[in-house]
């Protein structure tokens, strides 16, 4: 036995990477017993897996968990948002799943925003104009390029749809996630009927949304999992909502999530409909909404580096004056789907060290100039009155603390660029895994009713050391964003990805001034 003051329920964190599972004490927020499992990503300009291969890491992880896992009450599945899976009359994968970081969609993307209406009437109807990364557009390529796949598809899901669906049998998905997907209307919290049409996507194909705190189903006979039949399942969400949940986020409490992306985020009370495009509009888990910027390039890029360069990833050096941008996946943020990685400023002394310090900072700034436009779509006290707003008003030093969390969080060098970039305090929860605690929260919230970020709150989840804020490092921030406004030509879409903006189309998000050059992102 467990020996927890409390029911067990399990939380699912099903990422790029790997799966995680938790089972954790719904009194106290203990974790009881963990479990991972890794998932293969395809390389060349496709990203894709294999749904079958997060089933069997999900199932890998929770039997790495043990006895513990046989106990849970209840379970929820958090997972990377946006992924595209189609599934045949038998639920089975058409084909592996188009992923978020697949930039392949670039094209029928910037289509699909000049088609219907622009950037700004996109925001306005769905939250978010949408980039590469959204399921509409994977969409949309799978139509242009397999259509005998589209004729066999008769249900599609998120990942985390797909994994809850596994487990209860029923095709449901939550308002967190669906708002990545491009055809979930944010005004309205329903399937966006114009952009179903428009997107030759049957509405019977989609999944029901479960409203927060609604159970999605109960486990059904699974023979492979520890689970008995008849478990709660909740909602789940996708990825970076989950972390909110775990981190029982409040509104004004920034986040920066280092993972296979880097995101950032605040809890928003007010709807975010930015025309730019640098921040989606994503809804939160709750009710609330979740501004929020993403990159394709964080750890594993800097991973990379540290790799071509034959150092360890904690082996930066400071100084020099190199500026490495590591679009090494094309890029989301700024939106140029078609760039590679570029090095300026290389001299006879530049040391390795330096170099890779450079990946560092190529990483986070565009996360950090994102920061406070996620924050001014936000309230409270680490909003627009109080920020670190690079040349704006106020002193980051006294802006609330930026929460650091994914797998890139537990690195020093990443911990000190963050610090430097920002100017703010910096938190790192000492919990390691906040997305499979938001969904173990969410569970938690089926079996007592309470709100699973308040749950969170009562775990105690966000503790963790609090990092003094040191001087910001404006010369750096300057110096990328003029190798960024300057290196245009150098970014823009490769020739694999082709097509530029339609002709007569108006700005749309990856056909506007670089974000260096404006000032905004
Ligand atoms: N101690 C560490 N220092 C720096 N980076 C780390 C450390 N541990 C793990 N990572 C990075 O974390 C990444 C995985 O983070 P994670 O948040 O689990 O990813 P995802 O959720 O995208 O699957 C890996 O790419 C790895 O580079
Ligand atoms: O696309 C986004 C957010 O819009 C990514 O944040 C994905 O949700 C993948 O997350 P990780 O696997 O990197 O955690």
């Amino acid at each position: 036995m467990s020996a927890a003051d409390g029911p067990l329920v399990v939380g699912v964190d099903s990422s790029t990477q790997s799966t995680k599972a938790l089972v954790v004490d719904a009194a106290t927020g203990r974790v009881v017993a963990s479990g991972q499992a890794p998932h293969t990503v395809s390389s060349g300009a496709a990203r894709e897996s294999d749904p079958e291969q997060w089933w069997s890491a999900l199932t890998e992880a929770l039997r790495q968990c043990g006895a513990a896992a046989h106990e849970a009450a209840a379970v929820a599945v958090g997972g990377q948002q946006h992924g595209l899976v189609t599934l045949d009359a038998e639920g089975r994968p058409v084909r592996p799943a188009l992923l978020w970081n697949d930039v392949r969609s670039a094209p029928q993307c910037e289509r699909l925003v000049e088609e219907l209406g622009g950037p700004k009437a996109w925001a306005e109807r769905i939250g978010s104009v949408p980039a590469p990364a959204f399921t509409v557009a994977k969409w949309a390529w799978l139509r242009e390029h397999e259509p005998d796949a589209v004729a066999r598809t008769a249900a599609i899901r998120l990942p985390h749809d797909y994994l809850t669906e596994r487990l209860t049998g029923e095709g449901t998905t939550d308002r967190g996630d669906a708002s990545g997907t491009g055809w979930w209307a944010a005004p309205t919290e329903a399937y966006d009927d114009g952009v179903l049409a428009h997107a030759g996507l049957d509405p019977a194909l989609l999944p029901r949304v479960v409203r927060p705190g609604e159970v999605a189903g109960t486990v059904g006979t699974l023979p492979e999992l520890p689970f008995p039949k008849g478990v709660l399942v909740a909602a789940g969400t996708g990825d970076n909502a989950a972390a909110a949940l775990g981190l029982g986020l409040r509104p004004g409490s920034p986040v920066l999530s280092l993972g296979t992306s880097g995101t950032v985020y605040a809890v928003s009370r007010r709807r975010p409909a930015d025309p730019t495009g640098t921040v989606a509009g994503f809804a939160d888990a709750r009710g609330d909404w979740l501004p929020l910027a993403c990159t394709l390039n964080c750890t594993l890029a800097v991973d990379r580096v540290a790799a071509l360069l034959g150092l360890d990833r904690e082996a930066v050096e400071p100084g020099g004056g190199a500026t490495l941008l590591p679009f090494l996946d094309g890029e989301r943020t700024p939106n140029l789907p078609g760039a590679s990685g570029l090095l300026h400023g290389l001299r006879h002394d530049t040391s390795g060290g330096q170099l890779l310090q450079a990946a560092y900072d190529g990483a986070a700034f565009a996360l950090l100039r994102a920061l406070d436009l996620v924050l001014d779509d936000g309230d409270g006290p680490g909003g627009a009155s109080g920020t670190g707003r690079p040349g704006g008003a106020g002193d980051p030093a006294d802006a609330a603390p930026l929460l650091l969390i994914g797998g890139g969080a537990r690195g020093a060098a990443w911990q000190q660029t963050v610090r430097r970039l920002s100017g703010r305090p910096v938190q790192v929860p000492e919990a390691r895994e906040l997305v499979a605690l938001g969904a173990a929260a969410q569970a938690a919230g089926l079996l007592t009713g309470e709100d699973p970020a308040a749950v969170a709150r009562r775990w105690g989840t966000a503790r963790g050391p609090l990092l003094d804020p040191v001087e910001r490092d404006e010369q750096t921030v300057e110096r990328i964003a003029a190798v960024l406004a300057d290196a245009g030509p150098l970014l823009g879409s490769g020739p694999s990805l082709g097509s530029g903006p339609s002709p007569g189309s108006g700005p749309s998000p990856g056909s506007g001034p670089l974000p260096g050059a404006t000032g905004r992102s």
